[in-house]
């Protein structure tokens, strides 16, 4: 929790500076040409959506790309009571979501990090709602998770110390050799330590239950899609056929990613130790990836081809009005697109082109916004204020209640 204070105490400056580039810019709804290309949008209601944003998956940059069609349609998003998440990583539960703003009727759009609870998520979100997510392979999302989290997941924390008393050992090996020894199933902070996307699935991620396949085929049934980062062109054109997105409204750049210096390459026996600590991932892996080609044949996988060419091309074109360098390390980048960082990772971000019109500006901005930055922006569009720090303790909430009722009836 001193992390997420920490992570709220920035994003109120992030907000800060939100409000003087971009709010009073004016560039609420994207009227933006981007280089000559005419971004002009028409509103458009979309379906409400509900994006399970799993962690270490690229997730990040599907999200930025929600937050841009919903602020583009004026949509109303279901945000967490407190921060960015929703009480990660207790199981959703519908009251973690912040109230209804005034003049609105039903929540648009959820896609902040929680750990789903598919009971509880209905209860927030219309019934029309169009459910989706994404994978990767566990193998990579591990290694990312490993060296993202090594200073925050107790499981491995023991073991970045064990490996700095051991010489020639990297954490993650040491680890692997006997998971069991750092992991307690029991410590709440150990849920993204096995099996990751299992577990932000609400599924049973410590081992293969008599639940599993039927929670696996309410999954199906309920996902109308499970992008695959190895295939994400190929997934946003079906996302976009989902969600009825032109071209231009799906380009993205590749948000939160960690400098190569820090990505471990993976040996052949550590790969296999990997496969086999979140051996409930890998079901869940191929089990999708599967599915996924399963949709894009019903798709059309010729028609796939020319559309994944068609989104390249207008992202190419955009991303070069956007972006004028990429990979940028987070010391030369403003505050204000400067990703979070972790003490054991380095997150790139990107620097904008200098020469836009304010319009363009607010657009290209946008395109490369961290998650923390314009989560708080969203927010304080939506509600008028800051988001809540961090979860209350019940005494100070009492003391508050208190307060109210005694100005009431205490004279
Ligand atoms: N488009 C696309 N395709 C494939 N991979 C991508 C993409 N966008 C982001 N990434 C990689 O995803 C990692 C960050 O994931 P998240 O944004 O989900 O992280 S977080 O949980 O929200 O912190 C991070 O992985 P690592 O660099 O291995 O750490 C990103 O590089």
């Amino acid at each position: 929790s001193r992390e997420m204070t920490f992570r709220w105490l920035a994003t109120q400056f992030w907000r800060y500076r939100m409000a003087v580039l971009l709010l009073t810019l004016g560039v609420t709804s994207l009227d933006s040409h981007v280089n000559g290309y005419n971004m002009q949008m028409t509103r458009k209601i979309s379906p409400p959506v509900a994006f399970l944003k799993t962690h270490k998956t690229g997730s990040s940059t599907v999200q930025n790309l929600l937050f841009r069609m919903g602020e583009r349609e004026g949509a109303t998003f279901a945000f967490p009571y407190y921060t960015y998440q929703f009480s990660y990583p207790d199981k959703f539960r519908a009251e973690f979501v912040d109230e209804l703003p005034d003049g609105a009727s039903q929540f648009d759009i959820i896609c902040s990090h929680m750990r789903l609870d598919l009971g509880q998520l209905k209860q927030v979100m219309p019934p029309n709602t169009i459910y989706f997510t994404i994978l990767r392979d566990p193998l990579q999302t591990f290694e990312s998770i490993f060296s993202y989290y090594a200073s925050t997941i107790p499981a491995f924390t023991l073991a970045k110390k064990a490996a700095e008393a051991a010489e020639n050992k990297s954490a993650l090996s040491l680890f692997l050799e006997s998971p069991e020894s750092y992991w307690d199933p029991k410590e709440h902070g150990n849920g993204l330590g096995k099996n990751p996307m299992s577990f932000d699935l609400g599924l049973n991620s410590q081992q293969w239950n008599s639940s599993w396949p039927a929670d696996l085929t309410l999954l199906e049934e309920t996902f109308q899609l499970v992008m695959i980062a190895e295939h994400f062109d190929e997934s946003l054109v079906l996302l976009g056929a989902l969600l009825k997105l032109q071209p231009e409204e799906l380009a993205y750049v590749r948000l939160n990613a960690r400098s190569t210096q820090d990505v471990t390459q993976l040996d052949d026996k550590i790969k296999a130790r990997i496969r086999s600590w979140n051996n409930l991932d890998v079901v869940l892996y191929d089990f999708f990836v599967q599915l996924f080609w399963e949709k894009a044949e019903q798709y059309g996988l010729k028609r796939l081809k020319m559309e994944v060419a068609r989104l390249r091309a207008s992202t190419e074109r955009i991303r070069q009005g956007c972006v004028a360098r990429e990979g940028v390390p987070p010391g030369e980048l403003e505050d204000l697109v400067r990703p979070w960082q972790t003490d054991t990772v380095t997150i790139l971000g990107y620097q904008v082109q200098g020469n836009l019109t304010q319009q363009e500006l607010g657009f290209c901005v946008r395109l490369v916004l961290p998650e923390l930055q314009y989560h708080a922006h969203l927010y304080f569009q939506q509600y008028g204020r800051d988001m809540r720090a961090t979860f209350r303790p019940l005494r100070l909430l009492l003391e508050e209640v208190k307060d109210v009722v005694c100005s009431c009836n205490c004279q």
